[in-house]
């Protein structure tokens, strides 16, 4: 037990799927898991353990924000031994070519700052994804016939952003999408010798205010879903 996940040692396994969404996790684990048993439940961050294929598998709430995947990241590695760290979320498009339901896989995530600033001061140290989980990721993600874009996103501390001049420098420099947690895990990952990446499913759009309707949600995260999964065991 840590101070924010309430599972005894060895419930958690070694390979961990991290939706922002706690509901997320538990509609994950009931879908793609066998035997998912509920692990966690502090503050409400639902975490299930079971296994996918005969491996075993922890989907874990991360909350949104990278102040709360730091905490997650944290815990999950250095005290019940987490190796592998694959995020599953949502992000807004930043690209005219990248569309609604199309799956994003981030080779490296741009930041204003992370928590991880105060440790690393003046180095602009660079997030990146672990090579041979993004690799089967992006082959897994394409033998599914998965529209798929890799390449580099922004982590924003903000949903509720006022920097539309920020946005136009990212598209111009081709970032893909934004959403709010992936550089930090890079980051921990990294400092603890973790494997990381972060499959993100486009749930809206900040060119066009297109938007994922809320009955195709399930189907659009299955695939991202299911392409962690067979990245993570590849
Ligand atoms: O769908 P999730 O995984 O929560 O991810 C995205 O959605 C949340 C914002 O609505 C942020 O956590 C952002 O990163
Ligand atoms: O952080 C996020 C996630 C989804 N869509 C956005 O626009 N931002």
């Amino acid at each position: 037990m840590t101070i924010h996940i309430g599972a005894e040692p060895g419930q958690i396994a070694e390979t961990v799927l991290l939706p922002g969404d706690p509901y997320r996790a538990r509609w994950a684990a009931q879908t793609f898991l066998q035997g998912a048993e509920l692990v966690n439940e502090t503050r409400g961050m639902l975490a299930y353990t079971g296994t996918w294929k005969g491996n075993r598998v922890t989907i874990h709430g991360s909350g949104m924000g990278m102040a709360s995947m730091s905490i997650y990241a944290n815990e999950l590695i250095r005290d019940y031994g987490a190796k592998t760290l694959i995020r599953i979320g949502s992000a807004g498009a930043m690209q005219a070519h990248v569309q609604i339901r199309d799956l994003v896989i981030a080779m490296t995530a741009s930041t204003l700052s992370t928590p991880s600033a105060g440790i690393l001061r003046d180095l602009n140290l660079a997030p990146c994804a672990d090579w041979g989980l993004l690799h089967a990721a992006v082959t897994a993600a394409r033998a599914r016939g998965a529209r798929t874009h890799v390449g580099s996103i922004y982590s924003s501390d903000v949903f509720y952003d006022e920097r539309p001049d920020l946005n136009e420098i990212m598209t111009r420099h081709g970032v893909l999408a934004v959403e709010m947690e992936a550089a930090e895990l890079y980051l921990v990952a990294a400092r603890h010798q973790a494997r990381a990446l972060a499959v993100l499913t486009i749930s809206d759009h900040l060119l066009t205010g297109a938007a994922l309707p809320p009955s195709e949600r399930e189907q659009s995260f299955g695939d991202m879903v299911e392409t962690a999964l067979q990245a993570a065991f590849a």
